[in-house]
């Protein structure tokens, strides 16, 4: 199988404005709706220092006792325990092969329903959701600016301080083979404006406009994936694309232990838009159909165009 070809942007070179790189970055969102953002130079490194320090704990996390992690409270889709094998797969008849710590931003910054792991290392947990915010804020400032979108348009105004929103933090975890996982992570696109996410090793797929093929995310070390989401698709009048991707293991085996973590940023709840067909809705309203979706069977996924946010159906695309 192919390996997917796409921008890698500087996020120091994005700060500084640089010409060459916002044009590449509104490209990236146009064109292909993901790019690899190498993180190493900015501040030294930092955000993936306070990334490891939260995988580490995370990683320990998720060898506890099942009954231990199942009674973590769940307050919304956005903060909770989803265990492992609960929804669909790739496959018509497999399930999904990873378990997820979702961390709510509200409640993170808020101390509201949080888990002993997240209240007894709260700065290390708050640290990495702030430098992950800031990155994709910047980012959708820079969006702005590079696609000339201005006034009270400008994205990066989707995500008001005061306002809350579905924004999370999400630790998976997908276990090998052996221990009853597959690798497995349905097809689907992201809900939000903008997602951050750092995997360890390889399964991710993107379905490539280009080749019209499912093609495999290489891993690069200190850089973050991006990828547009279908709310900022929606908000940019579909100027910007949301991406298909999945998760399968390579050789169709998953044989390690496999992590990766997400960050969706989320437009406030009360945001409106005109989602697939034009009609007006809420970011939150979007945010409840889109996971509400992924709980039906694939036949039903591939036939209801939310947890594709309509990709599926423009790519003519199969998602099982
Ligand atoms: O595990 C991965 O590589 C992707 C996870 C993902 O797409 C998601 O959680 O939305
Ligand atoms: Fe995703």
């Amino acid at each position: 199988m192919k390996e997917a070809q796409f921008y890698t942007l500087n996020f120091s070179s994005l700060l500084s404005k640089e010409e060459k790189e916002l044009a590449s970055l509104l490209s990236a969102c146009e064109n292909d709706g993901f790019f690899y953002l190498d993180l190493r130079d900015w501040e030294s490194g930092k955000i993936l220092q306070q990334l490891d320090v939260t995988e580490q704990i995370m990683k320990h996390w998720f060898t506890l006792p099942l009954d231990y992690k199942m009674k973590t409270e769940t307050a919304t889709h956005a903060h909770g325990y989803k265990p492992l094998g609960i929804h669909p797969g790739v496959k018509e008849r497999s399930s999904d092969g990873f378990e997820a710590l979702r961390i709510g931003r509200v409640n993170l910054m808020n101390q509201t329903h949080l888990p002993e792991v997240l209240s007894t290392n709260l700065d290390e947990f708050q640290q990495y959701m702030n430098s992950a915010h800031y990155v994709l804020l910047r980012l959708m400032e820079h969006l702005s600016i590079a696609g000339e979108v201005k006034g009270e348009k400008r994205y990066e105004l989707l995500h008001p301080p005061e306002q809350a929103s579905k924004t999370s933090l999400l630790y998976l975890h997908y276990p090998p083979d052996g221990e009853s996982g597959n690798g497995e992570h349905n097809a689907h696109t992201d809900a939000g404006t903008l997602t951050l996410l750092f995997v360890d090793s390889p399964g991710l797929q993107i379905f490539s406009p280009k080749t019209n093929e499912w093609e495999y995310v290489a891993v690069k070390p200190g850089h973050a994936i991006v990828n547009v989401a279908d709310t900022l698709r929606f908000v940019s009048k579909k100027r910007f694309r949301s991406i298909l991707h999945r998760v399968v293991p390579p050789n169709g085996k998953q044989v390690a232990h496999r992590y990766a973590t997400a960050y969706f940023l989320r437009a406030g709840d009360d945001t409106v838009f005109e989602g697939l067909n034009g009609e007006k809705m809420t970011a939150q309203e979007w945010f409840v159909n889109k996971y509400d979706s992924f709980k039906k069977t694939l036949p039903e996924q591939d036939s209801n165009p939310v947890a594709t946010g309509g990709m599926a159906k423009d790519l003519g695309v199969r998602i099982y």
